[in-house]
């Protein structure tokens, strides 16, 4: 899947100001950025859900904008906005959207993998939040997509549903399925991307792995400790060589020894606020 010079403006107002992305076969790929920032209209025109204003943009080998039913069934699709308020039973919306797919997954399976194997025969109008997201989900992956888009999956669930459906995307990532995320969750993001991008006003502004983004693996790592002489706290760009210094010195009984380097939400925090 690839974007290039990607546009789109709202009655003269721009979302996205030229947006360059690739994303490979088999890869999950996070994009993270502020409210307003351009996440949804990109990921949404990348679906075909909603029309760009320039660029170019292949999508499983085709043009979203024209491309037709049969693409758009190798697709998975979670939208930012839930299921809305439904009569029908949990199990009844899932098997009635997997009819629409040539090859879809058991319908009970995926009810099971997403949580909701208790509440399959809950209608839906009666679910909390959180369990209408995960409804969502399973929707999205009813048919077995090549590719899924997920905006904000995990919004609204408990800590232990985010692991769960954490461990569900790290399966269909095994079976080779590519995944587009957006999410505030920077913990999320570390835990399933293998790439990431950070977006602000319409522009990706940087770009890497969780590990690398916005010079992380090079930045300055606080290391503190305490020995027969007090506390201390120094700041190094090589924390193992004074972690290593520190502890060969006999002389010298050191404890609580900590190396602090900077999480993914510094590196996050310190990109959006110097271009806020
Ligand atoms: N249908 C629309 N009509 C007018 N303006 C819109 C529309 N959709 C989005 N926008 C505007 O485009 C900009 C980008 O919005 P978008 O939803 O893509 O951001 P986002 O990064 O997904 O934000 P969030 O994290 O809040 O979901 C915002 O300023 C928003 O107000």
């Amino acid at each position: 899947m690839s974007a290039r010079d990607l546009r789109k403006s709202y009655r003269g107002q721009v979302a996205v100001d030229g947006i360059d992305l690739t994303v490979a076969r088999g890869e999950v790929f996070a994009l993270l950025g502020p409210n307003g920032a351009g996440k949804t209209s990109t990921i949404e025109i990348l679906e075909g859900h909603r029309r760009r204003d320039g660029g170019a943009v292949s999508v499983l080998g085709e043009d979203p904008g024209t491309a037709g039913r049969r693409w758009r069934a190798r697709l998975g699709i979670v939208l930012q906005t839930a299921t809305d308020a439904a009569e029908l039973t949990v199990r009844e919306t899932v098997r009635h959207l997997a009819g629409y797919y040539p090859d879809p997954r058991d319908p009970d399976e995926v009810v099971a993998v997403c949580g909701l194997a208790e509440k399959a025969g809950a209608r839906i109008r009666s679910l909390s939040g959180g369990q209408r997201r995960r409804v969502d989900v399973a929707l999205g992956i009813i048919g077995r997509p090549e590719l899924l888009f997920l905006d904000e999956p995990t919004t609204g669930f408990d800590p232990e549903a985010r692991r769960e459906f954490w461990a569900l995307i790290r399966r269909l990532a095994e079976e080779g399925t590519t995944i587009l995320l957006t999410t505030h969750y920077l913990d999320e993001a570390e835990a399933l991307a293998g790439r990431l991008a950070v977006i602000s006003r319409g522009r990706i502004i940087a770009e890497g792995t969780p590990q690398t983004i916005g010079g992380r693996a090079t930045a300055t790592a606080t290391v503190t400790w305490r020995d027969g002489t007090g506390e201390h706290r120094e700041q190094t760009s090589d924390p193992v060589a004074l972690v290593a210094r520190l502890t060969a010195r006999a002389d010298l009984s050191v404890s609580d020894l900590r190396v602090h380097s900077p999480s993914l939400e510094d590196v996050y925090l310190e990109l959006i606020g110097e271009r806020g």
